[in-house]
């Protein structure tokens, strides 16, 4: 292997460091931090990542609150919880875990949260404010992406970045933040006929497709940084993105990997979402 590893456990580490200390500082001024996390029906993952959330507001001093629903709440009820935590004083950002359940239509429940409390950076607003070049409440993966990128010292400006996978909550918002920095952008998607040709140019590839091991060593250009959005299971049953880790590492310059990449960088970047909206205060 020759890839330099970009370990998102330890940039994680040191972006609470540096979110604690401003939390501390804030509080000096009278003002907590709070973040309410809303979790509806019993996906085992969502669990893990709501309590994960939860934990990582103690570990940076924040006050947080987790709600958690039967999966026959109605929408209605859903709308008038967040209503009421859109007027609490003492909450600060509003996390509805996705996938919801499906008689619940996400867009209007995204919508009801305050675009000042959005700290998942997924209301129209935020997402607007984005793709016209006003950063507000960004979404918290592509955040944490270009984060990674930035410790890696990855020159952005001017590098040609492709991105696999055009979710509105990874690929959009991440094709605005690199076209924002300086990149050309290219955006692929499930049907990009010869996906390889795209990668193949690629300075920077982010994998966010949401299919096993998809991206292989023989798509990658010598030297080229590797980021790895996927968490899939395996043929085993084994935890892995959507890079093929052992052939990529032995082309790419620098890789993440799954676990320890992205996904500790997600939950890094929504309490520094949390910590922005309540110093806007
Ligand atoms: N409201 C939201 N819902 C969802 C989001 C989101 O950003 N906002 N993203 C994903 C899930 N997600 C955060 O919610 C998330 C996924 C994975 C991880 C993570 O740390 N993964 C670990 C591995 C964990 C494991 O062992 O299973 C890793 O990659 O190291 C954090 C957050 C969908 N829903």
């Amino acid at each position: 292997m020759s890839a330099t590893i970009i370990d998102g456990k330890s940039i994680a580490a040191a972006t609470q460091l540096e979110i604690k200390s401003r939390v501390t500082a804030l509080t000096k001024r009278g003002i907590h931090p709070g973040l309410a996390v809303i979790l509806v029906g019993d996906n085992p993952a969502s669990h893990v990542y709501v309590s994960n959330k939860v934990k990582a507001c103690g570990t940076v001093g924040m006050h947080s609150v987790l709600e958690q629903y039967p999966a026959d709440l109605t929408e209605s009820a859903l709308l008038a919880r967040i209503e009421s935590l859109n007027h609490d004083a003492d909450i600060h950002g509003i996390l509805v875990q996705l996938p919801l359940p499906p008689h619940i239509n996400e867009h209007a429940v995204l919508e009801a949260i305050s675009p000042d409390k959005d700290v998942d950076g997924f209301h129209l607003i935020n997402a607007g404010a984005l793709m016209t070049g006003q950063p507000r409440l960004r979404a918290c993966t592509p955040y944490g992406v270009m984060k990674m990128l930035e410790y890696n010292q990855t020159p952005i400006r001017g590098a040609h970045a492709v991105i696999v996978g055009a979710s509105n909550i990874v690929g959009k918002p991440m094709a605005m933040m690199l076209l924002q920095a300086g990149a050309t952008v290219t955006l692929c998607n499930s049907k990009t006929r010869d996906l390889a040709h795209h990668t193949r140019q690629a300075d920077i590839v982010i994998a966010a497709v949401g299919r096993a091991k998809m991206i292989t060593g023989d798509m990658i250009q010598a030297g080229a940084t590797v980021i790895d959005v996927g968490i899939n299971r395996d043929d085993n049953g084994k935890l892995c993105g959507d890079v093929d880790f052992d052939s990529v590492a032995q082309v790419a310059g620098a890789i993440s990997p799954v676990p320890g990449g992205v996904g500790p960088m997600t939950i890094t970047m929504l309490l520094m979402n949390t910590l922005e909206a309540a110093e806007k205060l």
